[in-house]
C-alpha cells in the first residue's frame, strides 16, 4: 500500500494496492523458501514459508551447531540506530517497533559475528525542556535534593507543564528564557535538564528490561 501512494496518479496501469499484491505474490520468484504467497485485505502479501524448508534448517542447526550456520558476512562492524524514544515524553508503539526490528536486525547480526553498535538517540534540547525545567522549579522548590519516585509520572507531569504554557503568558515567556539558558551551559538549567533525562531514562529502561534489550545511549 506504501508502493500504491507513491505511484498513484504517475500514469501507473494498476487499478489499486490490491492490484499490486496480487502482481507481486504472482511474480515471487519459485524458490524452495516460499511455499504459497496470497493477497489479503487491501493489499497485504501474506508469503507462507515452506515447512520442509525450515524443518531441514532446523535439522541442519541442531545437527552441525547453530554456529556453523551463521551466514558470513562480509563486514566486521555495524551501527544500528534505534528504539529513539523522545525525553520526557511516554514511548509509544512505534518506538516499540523500531526496538523490536532494530533488536532483531542486532541479534542477527551478533549471530554471525558482526560487531554491532547498538544506538539510541534520545537527546532533546527543544522548547520543551524550558517548559519542563520551569515547572520543576515552580512545583518542587527542592528539586535538587528530590529521588526520581517524587516526580512520579513523568506524562502527567508533562501536561500539568504544558497546560501551565498555554494558559500563563508569564509562564511561557519564562520558559522560552529557560531554553535560552539551557542552551547557553547554565549550570542550574543543565542540572534540571539532566534530573528530567534521568527520570525518562529510568522509565525507558524498564520497557527495556522487560524486553530483553541492550541499547547505548547516544545525545
Ligand atoms: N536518529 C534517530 N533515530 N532519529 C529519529 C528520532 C525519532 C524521534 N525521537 C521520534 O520519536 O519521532
Amino acid at each position: 500500500m506504501g508502493l500504491w501512494s507513491k505511484g498513484k496518479g504517475s500514469g501507473t496501469s494498476f487499478k489499486n494496492p490490491n492490484a499490486i499484491g496480487q502482481a507481486i505474490a504472482k511474480n515471487l520468484p519459485a524458490c524452495d523458501v516460499i511455499e504459497s504467497a496470497s493477497v489479503a485485505g487491501p493489499g497485504f502479501v501474506n508469503i507462507v514459508l515452506s515447512k520442509s524448508w525450515v524443518a531441514k534448517r532446523i535439522q541442519d542447526m541442531l545437527v552441525n551447531g547453530i554456529k556453523t550456520w551463521a551466514p558470513i558476512l562480509p563486514v566486521k562492524r555495524v551501527v544500528l540506530d534505534f528504539s529513539s524514544p523522545n525525553i520526557a515524553k511516554e514511548m509509544h508503539v512505534g518506538h516499540l517497533r523500531s526496538t523490536i526490528i532494530g533488536d532483531t536486525l542486532a541479534r542477527m547480526f551478533e549471530f554471525s559475528n558482526v560487531e554491532v553498535l547498538r544506538r539510541n538517540h534520545v537527546g532533546d534540547w527543544g522548547t520543551q525542556f524550558g517548559m519542563l525545567i520551569e515547572f520543576l522549579f515552580e512545583k518542587f522548590p527542592n528539586w535538587e535534593e528530590l529521588g526520581s519516585q517524587a516526580i512520579g509520572d513523568l506524562q502527567v507531569f508533562y501536561k500539568a507543564s504544558k497546560q501551565r504554557f498555554d494558559e500563563d503568558a508569564e509562564f511561557k515567556d519564562r520558559a522560552q528564557q529557560a531554553v535560552v539558558r539551557l542552551q547557553g551551559g547554565e549550570e542550574k538549567y543543565r542540572a534540571a535538564w539532566k534530573k528530567i533525562c534521568e527520570i525518562s531514562r529510568n522509565e525507558f529502561d524498564q520497557v527495556y528490561k522487560l524486553l530483553d534489550v541492550q541499547l547505548e545511549e547516544k545525545v
